[in-house]
């Protein structure tokens, strides 16, 4: 059966689970009856494994998926440098080295409007063109670390698709109802859910519903992963239910394109992009089992926790998937977010209080008001509290908040914002700071107006 037209793709089918070995035949009776490669699969297909770990990293974190595809992967001409269609300012960044060419790292609180390539460039880039790096730490060779990046397109990608050999791409849009085709299915990706579309999968990103998306441009932000893959968080004493519930996410069920037309496909290997050709369509997988699967999960299906006595619990308590380090409980990236919810906590100042995290904090937001900014955080912009400096409410927030009557109140509904939380350093790129010319330069002048109230 080939692969359904779906119209507005709000009618796409999923499966439900976190890390599941799932099993989707497009066509019945497709998947061996025994085992993973026998002589000869059904239909005449190609049985493939792709890895999404070592073969000996243990069982409980192995990752791994069998597809049966019409033609073999690795039928295609050479590999070639890739050369953007769109533009020629190259946004891409993947090494962090700190005041290397193309990074321009700082301490300071970092604010920024939001964010936009341009509108020419992003009317005539696709996903892959549109990409643009914000910061990131390490190094995607020694498989540790993260880049930060935004995207900001305008043109489906046709016959052109993506393959990353650098890290998992976590994608959270702003604008723009995203319809991403992987090897695995389709997934229908709005703003206020996210897609995480793991290393080495080969997928196309084309927007739907375009009239909704403001000028027709979908615009968002991707934390990359170097290292590892994200899980859900351990819950600890909250039991066994809550937060971000595993049955909540979707994956794709198998649908295949049986086409020899030309496609381009683009793989990003050590930051650079190198394309290859082929005469079928990478979407040609009819059955696959396995779990190694991209999936995509509702944010307004988050199970949000707090505080029902006192006193404002730290954000991990909002962390929907993490990607750990090798120390127990640091993150290369916990994805935390900001959800509608009450606040009922008693004699507590609600709002974010001040601190300095030994973390780097790179928000987002996605809709309406975040509550420790009264202003200036709006959606499609982001912030950067890097490690160690000090953030926190600004001061109508906090003046607000310290005069508060402090009844049961809900904050944002139809808000949300996100958090990208890193151990490590995140330098920042020149287009971050200088060349998307978003940045805020009186950002800092947001908590100048705090007086010293001590009656001492
Ligand atoms: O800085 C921020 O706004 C993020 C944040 C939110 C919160 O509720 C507590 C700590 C924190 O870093
Ligand atoms: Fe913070």
């Amino acid at each position: 059966m080939p692969a359904a037209k779906a119209t507005d793709a709000t009618d796409l089918a999923y499966l439900n689970g976190f890390g599941n070995h799932f099993e989707s035949e497009a066509v019945p009776g497709t998947l061996p009856k025994l085992g993973n490669a026998p002589q000869r699969v059904a239909h005449g297909l190609y049985a493939e494994q792709i890895s999404g770990t070592a073969f000996t990293v243990p069982r409980a974190k192995n990752q791994r998926s069998w597809v049966y595809r019409l033609r073999p992967s690795v039928q295609h001409s050479p590999f070639r440098p890739y050369a953007s269609a769109a533009s020629t300012t190259p946004r891409l960044v993947s090494s962090f080295h700190a005041f290397s060419p193309g990074i321009k790292a700082t301490p300071q609180q970092l604010r920024w409007d939001p964010l936009s390539l341009g509108e020419k460039d992003e009317r005539e880039a696709d996903f892959v063109d549109g990409l643009a790096t914000l910061a990131g730490a390490g190094d995607s060779q020694t498989k540790d670390g993260l880049a930060i990046h935004f995207y900001g397109f305008g043109r489906d990608m046709g016959r052109k698709s993506f393959y990353n050999s650098d890290g998992d791409f976590l994608i959270v849009p702003v604008t723009g109802e995203l319809l991403i085709t992987t090897e695995f299915g389709k997934l229908h990706v709005p703003p206020q859910h996210i897609a995480v579309i793991q290393r080495g999968l080969k997928f196309s990103v084309d927007i739907v519903n375009r009239e909704r998306a403001p000028g027709g441009i979908a615009r968002g932000f991707i934390c990359e992963t170097y290292k590892g893959h994200f899980e859900l968080p351990d819950l600890g004493p909250i039991g066994a239910n809550g937060l971000a519930n595993a049955k909540d996410f979707e994956s794709p069920v198998a649908s295949y394109e049986d086409t020899s037309d030309d496609w381009v496909v683009v793989n990003k290997f050590m930051g650079e992009l190198f394309a290859y050709e082929q005469r079928h369509s990478p979407y040609d997988v009819v059955a696959y089992s396995g779990n190694y699967v991209p999936y995509r999960y509702d944010l307004l299906k988050f199970n949000v926790i707090g505080s029902i006595s006192y006193d404002h619990p730290d954000p991990s308590i909002f962390t929907v998937l993490t990607c750990p380090t090798d120390s127990p409980g640091t993150a290369v990236c916990d994805f935390v977010i900001f959800a509608p919810r009450w606040l009922v906590a008693e004699d507590t100042f609600r709002p974010p209080y001040f601190h300095r995290n030994c973390m780097a904090e790179f928000m987002g937001n996605i809709a309406g008001t975040y509550d420790a900014k009264a202003t200036g955080f709006l959606p499609g912009g982001a912030s950067l509290h890097n490690m160690n400096s000090a953030h926190g409410p600004d001061a109508d927030t906090f003046n607000k908040a310290s005069a508060a009557e402090l009844r049961p109140q809900k904050v944002g509904d139809g808000s949300m914002a996100f958090m990208f939380e890193s151990a490590y350093q995140l330098a920042t790129t020149k287009w971050a700071i200088e060349e998307s010319d978003k940045l805020q330069q009186d950002y800092w002048k947001v908590w100048q107006g705090l007086e010293k109230q001590s009656d001492l």
